[in-house]
């Protein structure tokens, strides 16, 4: 997998995916989660994940909301986690490969620009 720019992901589009290619390898993960924001590689270096703390409840809701509108744009969906009321996090997969792919990497650049209302 090529390692892209913020700005070269957030130019591109999911494609859909039906299986049959390799996931990317977790030093082309980690390679590439340097040009994005706070998203650590899972132990099992299948998925990406992020955290936020938001204001409140419906802050995160809110963020959601916005993650759902960009998923449903690209075709390819994240995980989506709100614990404790106000602990955000997302987790990005590719669910036809079992690992990741540059999906992931695409969904988490255009997840980052995302407003998000956090705890002050
Ligand atoms: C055809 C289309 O690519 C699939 O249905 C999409 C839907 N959203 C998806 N989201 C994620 N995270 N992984 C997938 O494999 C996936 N597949």
């Amino acid at each position: 997998m090529t390692v892209r720019t913020t700005e070269e992901l957030v130019g591109k589009k999911c494609l859909p995916c039906e299986g049959g290619v390799q996931p990317c390898s977790p030093q082309e993960a980690r390679d590439q989660l340097k040009q994005l924001g706070d998203w650590r590689l899972t132990d099992d270096a299948k998925r990406i994940r992020r955290e936020w703390v938001v204001e409140n409840f419906m802050a995160g809701m809110r963020f959601f909301e916005a993650c759902a509108e960009l998923a449903e744009e690209d075709g390819h969906h994240p995980d989506l986690h709100l614990e404790g009321y106000r602990n955000v996090s997302v987790e990005l997969w590719t669910h036809a490969i079992g690992g990741l792919s540059e999906n992931d990497f695409i969904l988490a650049a255009k997840i980052d620009r995302l407003p998000i209302e956090l705890k002050q």
